[in-house]
């Protein structure tokens, strides 16, 4: 069966025993899950790369919506409808070519989020 959660480990609060409050990953590498200095470094240093993808992906998502927004009140306006459900299959089948059932889900949002729901 496909996974489409969390990889398998540890449960994301733990910091793989000893008291709460006391030594562990929190108290010595704030945030990072681990107490290994090398493996929090670089668990750092990833995250400013995810960080800044997560900006682009959100300014990327605002951007699409808007435009879609836009050919939506287009065609409207020039007497059109305000779907084309042909080009939502296209784009459906795009995601779901390169992401499988999760990019379906993806899509759907994504479509929602220019057009509205259906
Ligand atoms: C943006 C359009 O209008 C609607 C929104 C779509 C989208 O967000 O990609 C696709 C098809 C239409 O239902 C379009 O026709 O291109």
């Amino acid at each position: 069966m496909e996974q489409s959660g969390a990889p398998a480990g540890p449960d994301v609060t733990s910091n793989g025993g000893g008291p709460a409050g006391g030594p562990g990953a929190e108290s010595t590498n704030p945030g990072t899950g681990t107490t290994e200095p090398g493996a929090a470094a670089r668990i750092a240093e990833i995250r400013v790369r995810i960080d800044e993808i997560d900006r682009a992906l959100i300014e990327l998502w605002q951007e699409r919506a808007e435009l879609s927004r836009e050919v939506g009140t287009t065609r409207m306006a020039s007497g059109g409808t305000r779907l084309v459900l042909s080009r939502e299959q296209e784009i459906l089948e795009r995601f779901r070519s390169a992401l499988g059932a999760d990019g379906v889900q993806l899509a759907l949002l994504l479509l929602r989020a220019g057009r509205g729901p259906l």
